[in-house]
């Protein structure tokens, strides 16, 4: 006779439908229990009062992980018109009013629900430290009408101010370095090189500098329980449009009716002011004396003669340290990655010249091959581009790359190391995220506790045990499996 399956009898049916409900059950308690709560989030402002022109930033982040990292976004840019507020200085309210639009659209894109809780923050950089140096009231009128225009906002406003060069170093390093993950992780850290319209920034981490020569270009950070000591270092007068102000006056120093520009191209014709080149501290004190109203500058697309002339406004002659970059300042020897935004990436994007693993003299090949391309072609190509900016770009890219090679001392072998970026997972690289970050506390000194286990490998073993238990229960009762098997007897 045929044995009966012992798993087919009522009592281990009843056992087993019993054990998986109560291992759904148990599993559902636990799931439901340990769910993330819904999200909520917070909002932090940031405005990046530049040279040329002013941003606005709208950051959101997990309401209950301030302290937690990786997890602040970008979640809105916004460009004003018009220039930078630094431009505002004969017209202060207007550089109040400029903001509006942009700020219009921070109040729409923030619920309402946390605006009176999202910090608002407006920080300047070279443009305002300019005005600042040369006519400081002019300044304060300006910070004045920008704040009044700011505090109308329902958001919380803590205050406009001006970045120091080493700030805006720093925190353009931390926003590379938090949205990398490369700080909560204790990674190798990646240099920043930001170059914006009137000043440009280095800040790396080498093993050769640890502060103490020249301590003015260190910075010293303790984050998520590592120690960092960041060299970093802000050249003013060296963002791209002063130092094309500082190349022209390089070529204009007897103030001649007409100038042949290797920088510009072949075709290029423009009448300028000497008044307006001039009219900037970083080249006020070199205004030639009783020069005519207006030069003509004329294009003739060298880039080899334009790097000569570029290299001339970088002064190496003096250095009272181990090494010096230029203008007396040390520089560390280059270590590890770099990331290069802002002015850098939009000129080297427009360049077709962001892959750095072409060849440096390639680079300089096609350099020159672009700023030999004649005016009349180049306005064809790119009808839509601003003459102001298709103008420059052989300029710029000319100055990126005399910068990079013969100032900062990039190689053929390290030059790949650099990355031109313009975001990193959808923020954008720039001051503004490790402003915020260091202001709103977001960047703990020492490593947060995180729970021991992630929800999904709590769920999992609790599943897991329960299953096991179970089937231990089922074992455990094998003494009754034969009874159960018995068939009924009939007598
Ligand atoms: O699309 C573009 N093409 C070329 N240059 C650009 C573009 N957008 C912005 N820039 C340049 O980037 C630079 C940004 O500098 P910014 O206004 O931040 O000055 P700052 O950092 O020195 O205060 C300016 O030189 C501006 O002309
Ligand atoms: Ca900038």
């Amino acid at each position: 006779m045929k044995e009966k399956n012992p798993w087919h009898t009522p009592v281990t049916i009843i056992i087993t439908v019993i054990g998986v409900i109560a291992i759904v059950a148990l599993v559902t308690v636990a799931v439901l229990q340990n769910r993330p709560l819904p999200q909520k989030y917070k909002y932090g402002i940031v405005l990046d009062a530049g040279s040329s022109h002013t941003a606005l930033y709208i950051y959101e982040w997990p309401a209950e992980k301030d302290n937690n990292t990786g997890r602040v976004e970008q979640t809105y840019s916004c460009k004003v018109k018009g220039p930078g507020i630094s431009s505002y200085a004969s017209a202060p309210l207007k550089a109040g009013e400029s903001l509006s639009v942009c700020m219009q659209e921070a109040k729409q894109r923030v619920p309402g629900r946390r605006h009176s809780q999202t910090p608002l923050y407006l920080g300047a950089t070279a443009g305002m430290r300019l005005l600042n140096s040369e006519n400081s009231s002019a300044s304060d009128k300006v910070f004045q009408a920008v704040e009044e225009a700011l505090q109308k906002f329902p958001f919380s406003f803590q205050g406009a101010r001006i970045l120091s060069g080493q700030e805006e170093g720093a925190f353009g390093w931390i926003t590379v370095n938090y949205l990398d993950d490369r700080l909560k992780q204790g990674l190798e850290t990646k240099g920043a090189l930001d170059l914006g319209g009137a000043s440009t920034q280095i800040s790396f981490v080498s093993d050769n500098y640890d502060g103490s020569e020249s301590p003015d270009n260190a910075v010293t950070f303790r984050l998520y329980g590592n120690d960092y000591n960041l060299y970093t270092h802000s050249f003013l007068c060296y963002g791209k449009d002063q130092a094309l102000r500082m190349t022209l006056a390089q070529q204009t120093q007897s103030g001649p009716g007409t100038i042949n520009d290797p920088c510009f191209h072949p075709g290029y014709t423009e009448s300028r002011n000497y008044s307006v080149l001039y009219d900037s501290p970083c080249v006020s004190d070199r205004k030639p004396q009783g020069p005519p109203a207006n030069f003509t500058h004329i294009g003739t697309g060298d880039f080899q003669q334009c790097q000569e002339v570029v290299k001339r406004i970088f002064n190496s002659t003096h250095c009272k340290y181990s090494q010096c970059s230029f203008n007396g300042v040390f520089q560390p020897l280059l270590q590890g990655p770099f990331g290069a935004f802002s002015a850098y990436y939009f000129v080297m994007n427009f360049l077709n010249l962001t892959d750095t693993s072409i060849p440096l003299e390639a680079v300089r090949e096609k350099l020159g091959h672009y700023c030999a391309t004649p005016w009349n072609q180049l306005k064809q190509q790119h009808p839509k581009v601003k003459l102001k900016y298709l103008s420059e770009y052989c300029f710029s890219g000319t100055y990126i790359l005399t910068l990079l090679t013969e100032v900062y001392n990039f190689t053929s072998e390290n030059y790949p190391n650099i990355k031109f970026i313009r975001e990193i997972k959808g923020s954008d690289a720039g001051w503004t995220l490790g402003y915020m970050l260091n202001l709103t506390n977001m960047i703990p000194a020492e490593a947060p506790d995180s729970p021991p286990l992630p929800h999904a490998g709590y769920v999992s073993i609790v599943t897991v045990i329960a299953i096991l238990l179970l089937v231990l229960f089922i074992l455990s009762l094998r003494p009754l499996w034969p009874l159960c098997s018995k068939r009924p007897q009939i007598v």
